[in-house]
């Protein structure tokens, strides 16, 4: 390469980003090597400059199966972009900005993630969090069903418990839907259980493996410590204090954060946990199962989360409950009774 040239090429770096980038060659330069050479997926996040949105940018820039990122927000993304992308991993990043960029965003991704929305402060529910994002999935969801019907998609937003059922309504209205790519996110429920029963062990949480099923809100979570591997005996105080503890997780961290927000370090990581297993099933990987929120017809309700088998085209198999003991069948009525309520709010909010 010539001398002017290779200047030319620092200097385009040194230029602020262009976030639509049609007219400025590095992006165009960056466009043609991820689709030249690096084999990959391309992995859109909406959200991307807020509390988990930046942790779970980075962590994505760091994962093998990526070759584009694209980060969006409303605010901040070229701040956050241009960080990201000084990062020397193989993934291409691009930022855009407001709605008027979400089609860009959004057009030729393979997997969406969602983490727009606002977080719970002290006293508050998720459900509490519903009427502003229930409206910006909605938008979201819009953009996915016109630009990327085919992608699978991710959601954080909460409630989960209401958020998928705004998903799922937006993509059959636009004729869309297959529920098989379209998960709600309850990995850090499973994380925070195996975390929790490691502790009551005695284990390393790396060995630990606990299904947690229902939904992403205090009672509709439910761990089957039943089911813990390696198989494990607990006492009932140690089973009231772990189902516990895993239900309220969230809580904990909201009260610890004090109006700082909510959990958003362990939830990157829960996200990219769950992100790249939907990466590596698309890739082809078998034996890829984990829990997500997904359309099911494990009880009567029309979404429930269970352990998923993720292929190539999404949730290929969705696991059955497995045997239950007594204070699981009471937890199950309890979960399903709340879960029902939370998904009608989300049907609801598109259909009325
Ligand atoms: N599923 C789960 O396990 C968990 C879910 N959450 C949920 O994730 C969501 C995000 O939490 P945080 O990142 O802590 O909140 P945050 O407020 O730090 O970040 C949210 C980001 O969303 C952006 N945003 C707002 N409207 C948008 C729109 N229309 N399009 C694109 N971006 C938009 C904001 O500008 C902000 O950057 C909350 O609803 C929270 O309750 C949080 C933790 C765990
Ligand atoms: O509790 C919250 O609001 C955030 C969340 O979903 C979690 O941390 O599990």
């Amino acid at each position: 390469m010539e001398a002017n040239q290779r200047i030319a090429r620092i200097s385009a770096h040194l230029q602020p980003p262009n976030f639509q980038g049609e007219g400025n060659s590095l992006l165009r330069r960056d466009y043609c090597r991820a689709k030249g050479g690096a084999p990959g997926f391309k992995v859109a996040i909406l959200g991307a400059a807020g509390g988990i949105g930046q942790p779970l940018g980075l962590l994505m820039k760091m994962n093998p199966l990526v070759s584009v990122l694209h980060l969006y927000d409303v605010v901040n993304t070229p701040g956050v972009t241009a960080d990201i992308s000084h990062m020397d991993t193989g993934a291409v990043v691009r930022g855009f900005l407001g709605p008027s960029q979400l089609e860009s965003a959004l057009t030729g991704i393979d997997l969406v993630i969602i983490p727009a929305g606002v977080p719970r402060k002290p006293g508050m529910t998720r459900d509490d969090l519903f009427n502003i994002n229930a409206g910006i999935v909605k938008t979201l969801s819009e953009g996915i069903a016109k630009c990327c019907p085919n992608a699978i998609v991710n959601l954080i937003s909460n409630p989960v418990n209401s958020t998928v059922a705004v998903a799922a309504e937006v993509f059959k209205k636009a004729g869309t839907y297959d529920p098989k790519r379209l998960f709600g996110v309850t990995m850090l429920d499973v994380v925070r259980a195996n975390t929790f029963v490691a502790e009551v062990l005695g284990l390393d949480p790396r060995e630990v493996d606990v299904p947690v099923v229902g939904g992403h809100a205090g009672v509709t979570i439910l761990p089957l410590l039943s089911q813990v591997k390696p198989p494990s005996s607990f006492t009932v105080e140690e089973i009231e204090y772990l189902t516990t503890r895993i239900q309220d997780g969230g809580t904990e961290v909201v009260q610890a954060k004090g109006g700082g927000g909510s959990a958003t370090l362990s939830m990157a990581y829960s996200a990219v946990k769950f992100a790249d297993a939907c990466l590596r099933g698309l890739r082809g990987d078998a034996g890829v199962v984990e829990c997500a929120f997904v359309a099911s017809e494990v009880t009567e309700l029309p979404f429930f989360s269970t352990k998923v088998r993720l292929g190539r085209t999404g949730a290929e198999e969705i696991y059955q409950l497995g045997p239950l003991n007594e204070y699981e069948r009471i937890g199950l009525e309890k979960a399903k009774k709340e879960l029902a309520e939370s998904i009608q709010k989300g049907i609801s909010f598109i259909r009325k």
